[in-house]
């Protein structure tokens, strides 16, 4: 089964043939992404599926995720029939323990203080061994030393200087990655990659499911933006030719936390229109501003991100992220907390332009949420859910969602990041406890209402 997922890669990334791995996967409908169960329904460890598509550029992974009881059963793949596509998944599970080392990326526009940031961590007091991955254009010997000269814990740094990270030299961080953990395992705990400015993060995140050999032994944390106050509005504003990205949305669209530094050189309204504009394209992150990237490192390290086990605060910070809390919550750059500030009001639409008064232009990345209560068909939802990642997964940069789902007693819970998608029962639900699913999408061009739409079209 490895091989069809070399066969996927390769189309995807047009890598060189690697060698076999342990991890089995299964190719099977990309229409049903809540129907796939390892063979093995009760282990305590975790499983990820790849398969591919109708169309053969989709990777899926699906996570699932330990149980919390031993004696559960899926109860999705037991209740509710498949349908003629749903083929059961007759993978073998190899599945590796999820005690990857933690990865963390740092991007953010050119100056806007990534090396800053990375001093700040590899110098500060956290017991931490850190290893260190940097890709820059041109001044990579002059970050080099910077580095090297101040930091007191990293165990490696690893230059990659011989082109964009997120294109050229992925190979080579899929290397360099593997080298790390072949040679110097059990001597670090942490990984940062700081990307060049110019560095789209999709490919870099998908560098982490899409290999097996970082896959298996690196575990993605988080995904941090740095923000440049003084010039990021001008980079948002930048028009690129059609087809062309525009970095600077894009690293923030991607982000897990976003760190609005340099706020020393603006005043307060520039400050504040510009976590507006950075709140319309992603609500899901937490954001603080600062200077010289002084954060606390719980902030950016341990994020979690992508763990399916914390789905669920992240979705609610982003329910709770009304504008006028942004202002009050981001404000205090020490206070690292969750927002504590809860709504009810779980209805968002966010499109660049539709709630600001200093811009215009529309990049056309935002952020929109679905709350909605009762549960959902299965069948239904997994044709929804499968056909937004066929036609849709370009589009979507990043999903979190929990799921009420008929048949089963779990919540469900899922994350992607455009054709990577990974789901899992989660808990038991409460005997009292409301049946509600929550779905955040950060992507372009989405549109709230269809999405609103297809989704309540799978309710009961
Ligand atoms: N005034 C001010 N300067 C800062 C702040 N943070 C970083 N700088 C300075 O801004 C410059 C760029 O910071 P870097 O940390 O090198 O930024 P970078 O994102 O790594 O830059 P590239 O690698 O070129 O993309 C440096 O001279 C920093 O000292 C800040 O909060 N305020």
């Amino acid at each position: 089964m490895a091989s069809i997922s070399a066969d996927l890669a390769t189309a995807i990334f047009r890598l060189t043939a690697r060698s076999p791995t342990p991890l089995s996967r299964v190719r099977t409908a990309v229409h049903f992404p809540l129907l796939w169960r390892p063979r093995v329904p009760h282990s305590s460890q975790t499983a990820r599926y790849s398969t591919s598509s109708f169309r053969s550029r989709t990777i899926i992974a699906v996570d699932f995720a330990k149980p919390k009881r031993s004696s559960r059963s899926l109860t999705v793949a037991s209740t509710a029939a498949p349908t003629s596509q749903g083929e059961t998944s007759d993978v073998s599970t190899k599945i590796p323990p999820d005690n990857r080392i933690p990865a963390t990326i740092i991007t953010g526009f050119l100056g806007s203080g990534k090396t800053t940031l990375l001093n700040h961590i590899l110098t500060a007091d956290h017991g931490k061994k850190i290893a260190v991955i940097e890709n820059e254009f041109g001044e990579v010997d002059i970050d080099g030393s910077l580095v090297a000269s101040k930091a007191t814990g990293a165990e490696d740094i690893i230059m990659l200087n011989n082109g964009c990270l997120c294109c050229t030299v992925r190979g080579d961080l899929v290397r360099m990655i593997s080298e790390l953990v072949d040679r110097k395992k059990g001597k670090f705990d942490h990984i940062v990659i700081e990307t060049t400015g110019l560095a789209n993060p999709a490919p870099i995140i998908q560098t982490f499911y899409a290999e097996d050999k970082v896959f298996n032994d690196v575990k993605l944390d988080g995904v941090v933006t740095l923000v440049d106050a003084k010039h990021a509005g001008f980079h948002l504003d930048e028009v690129k030719p059609k087809g062309v990205v525009n970095e600077a949305v894009e690293q923030i669209a991607y982000a897990d936390r976003i760190i609005v530094n340099k706020t020393d050189l603006v005043g307060e309204p520039d400050i504040a229109s510009l976590v507006q504009r950075i709140r319309n394209i992603n609500r899901m992150a937490q954001l603080k501003r600062t200077n010289f990237g002084q954060v606390d490192l719980e902030y950016v390290l341990g994020v979690g991100g992508f763990d399916l086990e914390r789905i669920e605060s992240a979705i609610d910070a982003e329910s709770a992220k009304e504008d006028h809390h942004d202002h009050d919550h981001d404000h205090h750059d020490h206070d690292h907390g969750h927002d504590h500030h809860h709504h009810h009001d779980h209805d968002h639409e966010h499109h660049e332009g539709h709630h600001s008064h200093d811009h215009t232009h529309d990049p056309g990345v935002s952020s929109v949420s679905i709350v909605c209560e009762g549960s959902l068909d299965l069948e239904k939802a997994n044709i929804w859910l499968g056909t937004l990642l066929l036609e849709r997964s370009e589009d979507i940069y990043r999903m979190k969602g929990l799921l009420s789902v008929q048949g089963m007693d779990e919540r469900f819970v899922f994350q992607g990041v455009h054709d990577i998608f990974q789901g899992s029962p989660d808990r038991l639900w409460g005997p009292d406890e409301p049946r509600v699913s929550k779905i955040v999408f950060i992507g372009k061009n989405l549109d709230k209402k269809e999405l609103e739409e297809g989704f309540k079209g799978c309710l009961l």
